[in-house]
């Protein structure tokens, strides 16, 4: 393997403390992904060129930081998975989830399915679509996505995948209040109710990751 200057990339960022706090016994299988992403995720067009100094922190840690919201037991969908995050990441931490990762491009699917298979992660499954193809073929407890669309058009994707009383966790960046603002309509369509925003990660990551949260139905 040729070092990261004869490549001409950025230096990757060294593991934070974090992490193994984070992924507690976990740490080893989160490490390997780490290194695969980081080798192979910019050719492959899974991250950008400009990403490695910040790995850790921006991407696996930011998708990390979720792991504590998910019901013990529970399925998970994550929407628009590309090349892993948040959902393969909470399938490494968290093996006592099932997750379904939704993800309409091949080569991605291709890329999610091998790390599936080389970290062992059977309690992780690779559906290839768009996450409006599985409307009413299954339900889960919670749904996840990151950097998918706006709100106002992530809730109607999402709404129909979740069971009565299910919940929505979206990592969402600084504009999250305006979305929230434009999603009024589809948010009372889809009765959604319970919208928060919580500010996950700030004592332990330099940049802290906003989650919008909210349930959807009649019961809680
Ligand atoms: C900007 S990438 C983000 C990937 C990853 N979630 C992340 O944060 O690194 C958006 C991803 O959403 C996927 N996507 C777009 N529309 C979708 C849809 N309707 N259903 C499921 N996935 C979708 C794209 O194929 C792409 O992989």
């Amino acid at each position: 393997m040729k070092h990261e200057e004869e490549l001409n990339r950025e230096p990757l960022e060294q593991e934070p403390s974090a992490a193994a706090a984070l992924a507690g016994d976990r740490i080893d299988v989160l490490r390997a992904f780490a290194k695969d992403l980081a080798e192979r995720g910019e050719e492959l067009g899974l991250i950008g060129p400009l990403e490695l100094p910040r790995l850790w922190t921006r991407h696996l840690l930011n998708s990390a930081v979720l792991a504590p919201l998910l019901t013990s037991g529970g399925t998970v969908a994550d929407i628009g998975t590309g090349g892993g995050m948040p959902g393969l990441v909470l399938g490494i931490v968290r093996p006592d989830v099932s997750f379904k990762l939704i993800e309409p491009m091949e080569r991605r699917c291709v890329w999610l399915n091998e790390q599936v298979e080389r970290l062992e992660l059977t309690n992780t499954t690779v559906m290839r679509g768009r996450a409006e193809e599985f409307h009413g073929t299954f339900e889960v407890d919670q749904v996840t996505a990151r950097a998918v669309t706006a709100l106002r058009k992530l809730v109607p994707l999402t709404a129909p995948l979740l069971r009565d009383g299910g919940e929505m966790l979206f990592l969402k960046g600084a504009a999250v209040g305006q979305e929230i603002e434009a999603a009024q309509k589809v948010l009372k369509k889809h009765r959604v109710k319970d919208v928060r925003v919580d500010e996950l990660g700030a004592e332990i990551l330099s940049e802290s990751t906003r989650v919008f949260r909210a349930r959807v139905g009649t019961h809680g």
